[in-house]
């Protein structure tokens, strides 16, 4: 399913191993492209089993032949929580991916553990202000926020995206570009997140969706349905292409 007109693109496997393939061999050709046009190649990760999910990228072809020199990653969320703790979603990329491709370690911008939720945004926006100026990251000419290559996103039962929760007041942020939550209604309440325009400028995003959790909100956001109110990951329009990767599992509502 593709629709030129919001550049959404709708793909359908019929495993979650052949999602975790097609998906290493997506973000390795944006990879090529933008290490060839820009010279990097700024990713965004999420939490979640969205980092089980690029495991392909781990392996023989891609762990040897993307320029991993060229990476820059970032976390599209992250939890007010040490490193190394369980909930962190840098230890969940660490252990599971960080740790077995060779992208130098300044190039991967770990959020500011030793900060308050409300320090460590801000600490994480002048960041990206510094790369925008020094011209690592690219600025949307259409909206002056910064406009990250590609973001890797997941979304929850309840169809949050980063830590943009349905009804939560943050939804509406447009000003700032990284903001904290300090109720998230998952767990642990205090996280701070990308805001809806910095994500909607970026250039690409995958949304990966796999398994029964989410097939409900897989339904609503995508089928034939009429929402009142809008999910969060319906809020999502990168400014070139968002592609779905569902397994069949959780598209199932979508193909009665
Ligand atoms: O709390 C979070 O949840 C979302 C979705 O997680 P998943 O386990 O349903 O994939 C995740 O994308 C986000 O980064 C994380 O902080």
């Amino acid at each position: 399913m593709a629709d030129q007109n919001n550049k959404k693109v709708v793909k359908v496997y019929d495993t979650e191993q052949d999602v975790a393939v097609s998906l290493a061999k997506y973000v390795a050709d944006l990879s090529a492209k933008f290490a060839k046009e820009r010279g990097s190649f700024t990713v965004v990760l999420s939490g979640g089993y969205l980092i089980d999910s690029i495991r392909k990228l781990t392996e023989p072809p891609y762990v040897d032949s993307v320029e991993w020199s060229k990476w820059h990653v970032f976390w599209v969320d992250e939890r007010v929580v040490p490193r190394n703790h369980v909930d962190s979603n840098y230890k969940l990329a660490f252990d599971g991916f960080l740790s077995k491709v060779p992208i130098p370690a300044g190039q991967v911008y770990a959020i500011n553990d030793a900060l308050s939720a409300e320090g460590a945004a801000e600490d994480y926006q002048t960041v990206l202000k510094h790369l925008v100026d020094t011209g690592v990251l690219a600025k949307s000419s259409v909206t002056g926020f910064p406009k990250f290559d590609l973001m890797l996103l997941g979304m929850g039962p309840d169809g949050h995206v980063a830590s943009l929760f349905p009804g939560h007041p943050l939804l509406e942020e447009n000003v700032k570009w990284v903001t904290h939550i300090m109720d998230s209604p998952k767990p642990p309440p205090q996280r701070i997140t990308f805001t809806f325009p910095v994500i909607n400028s970026s250039a690409y995003i995958a949304m990966v969706v796999c398994g029964p959790g989410e097939v409900d909100a897989v339904y609503k956001a995508l089928g034939k349905t009429e929402n009142p109110e809008l999910l969060p990951v319906q809020r999502v329009t990168p400014e070139e292409e968002l592609r779905w990767f569902l397994d069949k599992v959780a598209a199932s509502k979508l193909q009665e």
